[in-house]
């Protein structure tokens, strides 16, 4: 039998359906794995909760009564102290700073899974250094949800590129949440903002939805996948159509953007107004191997296209390589929402579990 001690950091969209699904699953798991989930601890940006006994359905409120002000030194000497071993810390924040606090967790026994896709996405040096530990202290680190969200994008890619397979172009719908808005936005007359309020509320968004808008989401999962091939790049670097007015975005706060994003239906508007009955917008990721190229943008497409026809958050990937030529491997799913999202970081868990040791 194995145990696992999760400290999860991020207890939002996909990090209380995470604690949901383990807590729905976790006699199933222990049936067919012998692996025991625990979750340690759990955190947001304010407080943590020790939890001393097994967590259960009241963790809500057990969190929220119970949860008080923490510095990471804290929880880390918490799970010294109580002789925890197998620790995965779980990062389901959207937080730049907070995967600064890596090398520390991998340096005090952690393995990592993030949702977050910024440890990924920082410069290249952020991302050989991280590596580079993760080697030095034998932890491992999985991130699958960081593109397509659950959808199997990231291994995929990564199998097809150890095996020698030659990759020459990755393209696609990359982002869940534009899918969900541009279907939404293309196929009725509802205004931008109203749909983007839809979005938001179903969880579909980034937290701040000027991260998916600008085209900074989307240019991300660009960065990764092509470091996963090897091509070094900087987020700097990837050619991305931005869809919020400079006004909006950049220094403004989230705040602020709430309150004016009504001006984006103007333009939005316009661009809606041109289609031709049997068109839709489609936002566009695309790697291009021999190029070098790395682009984001919103297109036209017709309405009965592989792209053109897709429904509700559904991503779409086609991944070309040498051998299967102009008939790409293609990857299609709901590409957003906390549940899928959740289930792929527990399937990430349990990936990093197979590893460790048995106690
Ligand atoms: N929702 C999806 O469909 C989806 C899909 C793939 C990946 N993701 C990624 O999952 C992550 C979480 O998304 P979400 O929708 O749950 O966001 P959310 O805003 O609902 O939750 C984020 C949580 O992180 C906490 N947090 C912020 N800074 C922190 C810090 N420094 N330390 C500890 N906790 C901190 C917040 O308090 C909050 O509890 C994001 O990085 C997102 O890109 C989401
Ligand atoms: N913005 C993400 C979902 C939330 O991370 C996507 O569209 O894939």
């Amino acid at each position: 039998m194995k145990t696992i001690n999760i400290v999860l950091f991020g207890v939002g969209n996909v990090g209380s359906s995470l604690i949901n699904q383990i807590l729905e699953s976790r006699s199933k798991i222990f049936n067919s794995s012998q692996i025991d989930i625990k979750l340690a601890v759990i955190v947001n940006s304010k407080i943590a909760f020790y939890n001393k006994d097994d967590i259960n359905n009241s963790w809500e409120a057990d969190f929220k009564s119970y949860g008080y002000p923490y510095k990471l030194s804290q929880i880390i000497n918490h799970v010294k102290k109580e002789k925890l071993t197998n620790l995965i810390a779980v990062d389901a924040t959207a937080s730049e700073k907070f995967v600064k606090n890596y090398k520390e967790l991998i340096r005090n026994g952690f393995n990592i899974v993030a949702a977050n896709k910024t440890a990924n996405s920082l410069s290249d040096k952020f991302y050989k250094d991280l590596r580079l530990e993760l080697k030095k202290h034998d932890k491992q680190f999985l991130y699958e949800t960081n593109v397509g969200a659950g959808l199997p994008v990231i291994k995929t890619v990564q199998d097809l590129h150890l095996a020698g397979e030659e990759i020459t172009k990755i393209r696609g719908i990359f982002s869940g949440s534009l899918s969900y808005i541009f279907n939404s936005f293309s196929s009725n007359n509802r205004t931008f903002s109203e749909v983007l309020d839809e979005a938001r509320n179903k969880g579909l968004t980034e937290p701040d939805p000027r991260i998916d808008l600008s085209g900074k989401d989307v240019g991300r999962k660009l960065l990764i996948l092509a470091r996963e091939i090897n091509i070094i790049k900087e987020l700097t670097e990837v050619k991305i159509e931005n869809l919020v007015p400079n006004h909006l975005n950049g220094k403004s706060s989230i705040s602020h953007f709430n309150e004016n994003q009504q001006e984006l239906n103007l333009n939005f508007e316009e661009r809606r107004s041109n289609l031709k009955a049997d068109e839709v917008l489609r936002h566009i990721g695309e790697l291009g191997v021999a190029s070098g190229q790395l682009e984001v943008k919103l297109v036209t497409e017709k309405r009965n296209s592989p792209f053109g026809s897709l429904q509700e958050a559904d991503a779409s990937f086609e991944i070309y390589t040498k051998n299967y030529g102009n008939r790409p491997i293609v990857i299609q799913g709901a590409g957003a929402g906390a549940r899928v999202t959740s289930r792929g970081v527990l399937s990430d868990l349990l990936k990093i579990s197979e590893k460790l040791e048995c106690i």
